[in-house]
C-alpha cells in the first residue's frame, strides 16, 4: 500500500561523524549521522545541558511543530521558561535515536553516501548501549563534558539507565522515568505481536519494501501501533474516553458496527504509519527487548551504578502496567544498594504508561524540583 513517505532530510541539525560507530553487535555502521534539536542557551561553562531521550517512537522534535505530522513536540507541554524543562536555565539537547527515522542514521539511511540501496533489513542489531554511544559522540561534538541531566520516559528512561551506567562521570543527574532496567516477558511478548504484524503484511517484502517508491507495510505497522497503544494506556483510560459506545448509530450486523475504540485504534494505527518506518520499528522494538543492565554487570543491577556520582529521580505511574512501579522499586532497591543518591516517586494516575506525555502537575512539579536543585547544587 502506498503511503505519504517521510520527508527526506527533515532534520535541521545533524551532526556527521564520517568514521562511523562500532557496534555491540561486532558491526561498525558508517558515517554515522545523528540528528538533533537544541532548545534554550548553552552557557559559558557548559554546565546547563541537560540530555532528554526520547521514547520507542519520539524524535528530536521535542518542543516545537513535528515536520511530518504538523503537531506540537511531544513534550511541549513542559518545555519552556519556568516549566520542568526550563529553556531560560537549561539547554536542552534531544537527538534521534540511532536506528531511528527521522535524520539519524537507521535502516532508511543509504547503506553508503550516493547509494540508492537502503540498510533494510541488512541494518545492523542496535542495543541501547549504541544508542547511548552515538548520543555521546554528538555531546561531545558539542563540546560538553558533563550533562548537568539527562532525562527520559519509557525507552528514553532506558537510555538515561545506560547513560549513568556508562559515562557517571558525565552525568550529574539522571531521572529514568516510567521505565524499567530489562524489557519484561510480557513486554517482549507484545513486541512480537507488533512485529509480526508487519512481517506478515506482503507490503513488508522482506524487508524491501523500499525498493518500491513510496511502497511501505501500511497494514502491519498500523496494526504493530494498534496493538502497542493498548499497552501505552489503562483499562480506566480507555473506559473514560470511550465506554462501550458505537460510532454512529448501531447497524443491523455486528460486522458493521464500530466501536468508538477501535476507531480510535485505526486512527492511532493509520496516522503512525505517515510519521514511521518500519524497519525502524523492528530495530528499535529489539533494541528494548534485548536491554537488561543486570545481565550486562553480571547478573546483579547494583553492579551498574557502584560508586556513582550521579543523582537519581526515578519516577513511576499508578496505573502503568507496560513499566509498572514494581520495576521503578526494583530499580530504586539496587540504586540503594549501589549507595547512590535517589528520589523515587509513583504518580497517582489512572492514564497508564503514557502519562509521562500528559498533563500530570505533580509529576511536572517534582520533575522541575529535581532539576532545579541539580542545577543550584552545580550554581547554574
Ligand atoms: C515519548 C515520545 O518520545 S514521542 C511519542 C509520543 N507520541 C505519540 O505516541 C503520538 C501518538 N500518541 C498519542 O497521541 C498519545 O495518545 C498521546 C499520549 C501522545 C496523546 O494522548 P491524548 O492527548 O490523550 O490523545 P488521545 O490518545 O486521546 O488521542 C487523540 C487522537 O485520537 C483521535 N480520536 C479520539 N477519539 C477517536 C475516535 N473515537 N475515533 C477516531 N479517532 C479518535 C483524536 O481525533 C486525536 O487525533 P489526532 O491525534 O490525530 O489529533
Ligand atoms: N507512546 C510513546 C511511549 C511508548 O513507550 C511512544 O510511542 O514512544
Amino acid at each position: 500500500m502506498s503511503e505519504t513517505p517521510i520527508p527526506e532530510a527533515v532534520a535541521h541539525q545533524t551532526a556527521h561523524f564520517p568514521e562511523g560507530l562500532a557496534l555491540d553487535c561486532g558491526a561498525l555502521v558508517s558515517p554515522l549521522d545523528v540528528a538533533y534539536r537544541t532548545y534554550g542557551t548553552l552557557n559559558a561553562a557548559k554546565s546547563n545541558a541537560v540530555l532528554v531521550c526520547h521514547a520507542l517512537t519520539g524524535d528530536q522534535y521535542l518542543a516545537e511543530t513535528h515536520p511530518v505530522t504538523g503537531r506540537a513536540g511531544w513534550w511541549q507541554a513542559i518545555v519552556g521558561p519556568s516549566r520542568p524543562l526550563d529553556t531560560d536555565r537549561f539547554f536542552l539537547i534531544c537527538a534521534n535515536v540511532l536506528g531511528g527515522c527521522m535524520g539519524s542514521t537507521g535502516p532508511a539511511s543509504p547503506m553508503s553516501p550516493g547509494s540508492d540501496r537502503l540498510w533494510g533489513t541488512d541494518f545492523p542489531n542496535v542495543t541501547i548501549r549504541d544508542m547511548v554511544r552515538a548520543q555521546k559522540k554528538l555531546v561531545d561534538h558539542l563540546g560538553i563534558e558533563r550533562l548537568l541531566a539527562v532525562v527520559g520516559g519509557s525507552m528514553g528512561g532506558m537510555q538515561v539507565l545506560e547513560w549513568a551506567a556508562t559515562y557517571p562521570r558525565a552525568v550529574f543527574a539522571a531521572a529514568p522515568i516510567a521505565t524499567a532496567p530489562h524489557h519484561s516477558a510480557q513486554n517482549i511478548a507484545f513486541q512480537e505481536v507488533g512485529r509480526a504484524a508487519i512481517h506478515s503484511d506482503p507490503d513488508w517484502r522482506g524487508g524491501r519494501y523500499w525498493e518500491e517508491p513510496g511502497l511501505v507495510p501500511a497494514k502491519g505497522l498500523s496494526v504493530a501501533r494498534m496493538v502497542a497503544h493498548i499497552t501505552y494506556l489503562s483499562e480506566q483510560a480507555l473506559t473514560r474516553k470511550f465506554g462501550r459506545r458505537l460510532r454512529g448509530a448501531p447497524a443491523l450486523t455486528f460486522l458493521e458496527d464500530v466501536f468508538e475504540v477501535e476507531s480510535y485504534l485505526r486512527h492511532q494505527g493509520s496516522t503512525f504509519v505517515r510519521r514511521f518506518d518500519a524497519n525502524s520499528y523492528l530495530t528499535i522494538t529489539r533494541a528494548m527487548d534485548f536491554f537488561d543492565l543486570a545481565e550486562a554487570h553480571g547478573g546483579e543491577l547494583s553492579a551498574a551504578f557502584q560508586g556513582t556520582p550521579t543523582r537519581f529521580f526515578v519516577a513511576s505511574f499508578s496505573s502503568d502496567w507496560l513499566f509498572p512501579t514494581s520495576e521503578s522499586r526494583a530499580l530504586v532497591r539496587a540504586l540503594n544498594r549501589a549507595a547512590a543518591n535517589t528520589s523515587f516517586v509513583e504518580i497517582a494516575s489512572d492514564k497508564g504508561h503514557d502519562a509521562f506525555l500528559l498533563e500530570e502537575p505533580e509529576f511536572h512539579a517534582a520533575l522541575g524540583g529535581f532539576l532545579n536543585g541539580a542545577a543550584e547544587r552545580l550554581g547554574v
